[in-house]
């Protein structure tokens, strides 16, 4: 690893303004995913580590939210500069420890600023009311504050978005966090937390606790009364179970969960531009990202031309290293990665789908997998319903909008579905007939951090980003004023 700033590869967590180890000394080895090298080792934390954070980040809190918005903004500004200015750093952590392709990395790092740039100001503009009281002697007012202490826990896709997208509005309302990243991507966490305190965020206010065991954590975090929010990014089995864990002290939770998104193609879609938007909605990270079309779903009339152009852009796509300078496709997280996608591919093939394009584990080995195209797919195959998170497209083929329609609401997950079509009638009726949180019109990337990012149905609750994001983070209070 050759960072201008060796500082930002911390190898402790970051607990009340301080960088420690485990109290038993216990550590997790964090592998390159291309190689298998062992590229650091973080502290396994339990749950006496985790009280002291949740204890941290309560004595934060009565100054940090004391402070004004403007306050808090002016120390998320200084944040958001420091991770821009050390941006070449940052990604070349998250390309060693999680895999995806540098450019891809560099693209997160700013994307994870842009909530730390957007909440700061977003911060500044949390209004309240007030109300026209029934009774002449009294005067109604609301105010919004702070939920207090709020907790995070995110997944390894992501290993800076996913958490500045929830530290950032938790911040900025001024509420204090304390951060569980996932097993295999901490580095990320810690060196955003060391731009932090650079940054002048109070000691307490963020901390970052890794593990090895997040059971463990997740336990302390989800029934420790302090706690009063949970944002979870991750997996809808993991969602369910942190959801169920916090009804016993009736937090707030925000779930950020699974997909399975559609991708239309209709006879009428400009099929270059439906080509082009198909693969960066599909490869991006090697197919693990949350909104990636999980299932192509083209209309009769332009499938095999689909096809083909599809499969001979997915033929040319160059797998490696994510170090090296023109891969695009990296590899996936793990050996579990790597079978799951081959059953899934497994299945299909041997109930009839043909691989156009790839279909095998790549020849490099390891956690390589070649990115592939199925067709002839039916909705009898496993990759119909669950979320592949892989480097693969599998096309199923419809005649009627009205078909089309009911193979991409066939699913209990709901977050992200798209659709390319230049007739403006059927623009109209199948957006608003889509069972989605987001949906993506002639266009394939849709995530920002202005727009309201979730989900319907399994894939979660509430949004992230945008100005909804900062209520996630707020209480409403209703002050009643009599004898006036
Ligand atoms: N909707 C979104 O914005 C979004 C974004 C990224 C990823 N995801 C989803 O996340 C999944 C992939 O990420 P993943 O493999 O890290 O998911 P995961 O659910 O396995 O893990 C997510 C986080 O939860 C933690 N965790 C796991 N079990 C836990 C437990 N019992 N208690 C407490 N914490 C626990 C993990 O350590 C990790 O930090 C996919 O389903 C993907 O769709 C969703
Ligand atoms: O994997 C889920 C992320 O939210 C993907 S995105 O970068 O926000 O689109």
């Amino acid at each position: 690893m050759q960072l201008k700033d060796p500082a930002l590869l911390r190898q402790q967590a970051y607990i009340d303004g301080s960088w420690v180890n485990a109290d038993l000394g216990a550590t997790n080895a964090i592998r390159n995913p291309a190689n298998g090298e062992t590229i650091a080792h973080v502290p396994d934390m339990g749950g006496d580590e985790t009280r002291r954070a949740i204890a941290a980040a309560d004595a934060a809190l009565p100054a940090w939210r004391a402070k004004t918005a403007k306050e808090r903004a002016a120390i998320l500004r200084k944040w958001f500069e420091l991770i821009m200015a050390n941006q070449e750093d940052l990604a070349q952590i998250m390309t060693l420890e999680q895999g995806k392709p540098l450019a891809e990395a560099r693209g997160e790092v700013a994307y994870g600023a842009s909530f730390i740039e957007w909440f700061a100001e977003e911060g500044k503009r949390v209004y309240g009311e007030t109300i026209p009281a029934p009774q002449g002697d009294k005067r109604l007012v609301v105010i919004k504050q702070a939920v207090g202490v709020t907790a995070a826990i995110t997944p390894w896709n992501f290993p800076i978005a996913m958490i500045t997208r929830k530290v950032g509005p938790a911040l900025a309302a001024g509420c204090t966090s304390v951060v569980k990243p996932a097993e295999a991507t901490p580095l990320s966490a810690l060196a955003l937390a060391e731009l932090g305190a650079r940054a002048g965020i109070p000691r307490g206010v963020l901390n970052i606790v890794t593990t090895a065991r997040p059971a463990d954590v997740g336990g302390e975090l989800t029934s420790n009364p302090t706690v009063r929010k949970l944002s979870f990014t991750g997996s809808t089995p993991v969602g369910k179970r942190l959801m169920a864990q916090c009804a016993d002290t009736v937090k707030r939770v925000s779930l950020e969960l699974g997909g399975n998104a559609p991708f239309i193609v209709f006879n009428d879609a400009d099929i270059d531009a439906a080509v082009k938007g198909a693969i960066v909605s599909k490869y991006r990270n090697a197919g693990q990202t949350c909104v990636c079309a999980n299932r192509m779903i083209v209309q009769d009339g332009i499938y095999d031309q689909f096809a083909e152009k599809l499969a001979q852009a997915v033929a040319a796509m160059k797998v490696g290293d994510g170090m090296q300078a023109d891969v695009v496709i990296g590899p996936l997280i793990n050996q579990a990665a790597i079978a799951k996608v081959d059953a899934l591919v497994a299945d299909a093939v041997g109930k009839g789908a043909t691989a156009v394009a790839g279909g095998a584990r790549h020849a490099l080995g390891g956690n390589f997998y070649a990115p592939t195209v199925l067709t002839n797919v039916t909705a009898d195959m496993a990759v119909a319903q669950e979320e592949i998170f892989g480097p693969v497209a599998p096309l199923f083929r419809f005649k009627t909008d009205e078909e089309a329609v009911a193979l991409a609401n066939n699913t209990r997950y709901g977050l992200a579905a798209y659709f390319y079509s230049r007739d403006i009638g059927r623009v109209w009726r199948v957006a608003e007939q889509l069972e989605f949180g987001m949906v993506g019109i002639n266009e394939g990337a849709i995530s920002n951090e202005v727009a309201p990012f979730g989900g319907v149905k399994e894939s979660g609750i509430g949004r992230e980003g945008s100005h909804h994001g900062i209520e996630e983070y707020l209480t409403i209070k209703y002050l009643c004023m009599g004898g006036i």
